[in-house]
């Protein structure tokens, strides 16, 4: 059992007119400067396990349907970030490593993005295990605390499992000299806010790999624990890798580039072919980084699931 648990009321009335009412202290966890991470509401103390909680519905909303209902939608969200890093030139200036006032050492996209993680955190984005910032030292503690809800209710496991690094080095040295055009307009903070939309959701789907694990893992225990005690990793990877499914996204994504992407005009003649974003990049960007870098995802949290 923890060492303790915090028991309070949660007021649903706005807190001023709670304490009228009720002299108990009252804090909206919302607000609340406690720290819950000693009380989790999907562990069984008793048995010792994770529990994750059943849906509304009566069935696990933790599915690999939902999940990959969740992927999909996510698509579309890295084609639209895409598309709009697009309408921008390189800007190469925001990614070089130059000495900035007040001593940092780095280059101006660090800096900035830096700058808005210390901001999110603070906002509680990074309450869940497939919001990963890219530069976690130091980050200021949250004084909003969402709600847990079985989406985050993994074991201890997913926290310590992420790919950030990887992400960062791909996109900003090799993925972004291919969807912007050369050229500097001098918009750079402007370039690196779209930018980090990209690495944002692009990280937050590689990261989902984690739900995806552990459906998987619940799905078919038995083989995936003989593979994790045994640290196989080639065996793990062959049990969690869906060829059909990754050909189908990697169609899909194209396909929504070609959609998402094409110029609308008033006259007939338009040009089908001409697309914001060349939907054979968003396709490679996917089968050579996002989902390769999600099945990493899955064996390093699968190899500490049962930790
Ligand atoms: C995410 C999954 O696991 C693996 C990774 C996939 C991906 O990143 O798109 C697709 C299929 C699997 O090989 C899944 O099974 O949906």
């Amino acid at each position: 059992m923890p060492s303790f648990v915090h028991l309070y009321i949660l007021s649903p009335l706005p807190l001023f007119l709670t304490k009228h009412f009720i002299k108990l202290p009252t804090l909206n966890p919302l607000f609340s400067p406690l720290n819950l991470h000693n009380f989790h509401p999907n562990y069984n103390y008793l048995h010792s396990k994770f529990v994750i909680k059943m849906g509304s519905d009566g069935n696990d909303s933790l599915s690999l349907d939902s999940i990959r209902k969740t992927l999909i939608g996510l698509e579309d969200t890295i084609v639209y970030s895409l598309i709009e890093r697009s309408k921008l030139p390189l800007n190469s200036l925001a990614y070089q490593s130059s000495p900035f006032p007040g001593g940092f050492h780095g280059s101006l996209m660090e800096f900035l993005v830096k700058g808005t993680e210390s901001v999110q955190a603070q906002g509680g984005r990074y309450q869940s295990p497939e919001e990963v910032p890219f530069f976690p030292d130091n980050l200021p503690p949250p004084f909003v605390h969402r709600p847990v809800n079985c989406w985050q209710g993994l074991p201890p496991a997913a926290a310590s499992v992420n790919v950030s690094k990887n992400i960062w080095d791909f996109y900003v040295n090799q993925f972004l000299p291919l969807l912007a055009a050369k050229g500097d307009d001098g918009n750079y903070a402007l370039s690196v806010a779209s930018d980090l939309a990209c690495l944002q959701v692009i990280s937050r789907r590689i990261h989902f790999g984690k739900y995806v694990a552990e459906v998987k893992f619940r799905n078919e225990t038995e083989a995936y624990t003989a593979a994790i005690r045994a640290k196989d990793k080639n065996t793990l990877m062959n049990l969690l890798t869906d060829s059909k499914v990754e050909a189908m996204v990697m169609q899909r994504v194209a396909k929504k580039a070609t959609v998402f992407g094409q110029e609308v005009t008033l006259n007939a003649t338009s040009n089908s072919n001409n697309y914001k974003v060349d939907p054979s990049l968003v396709s490679r960007l996917y089968n050579e980084w996002v989902i390769p870098l999600t099945k990493d995802i899955e064996v390093e949290y699968l190899l500490r699931r049962l930790d």
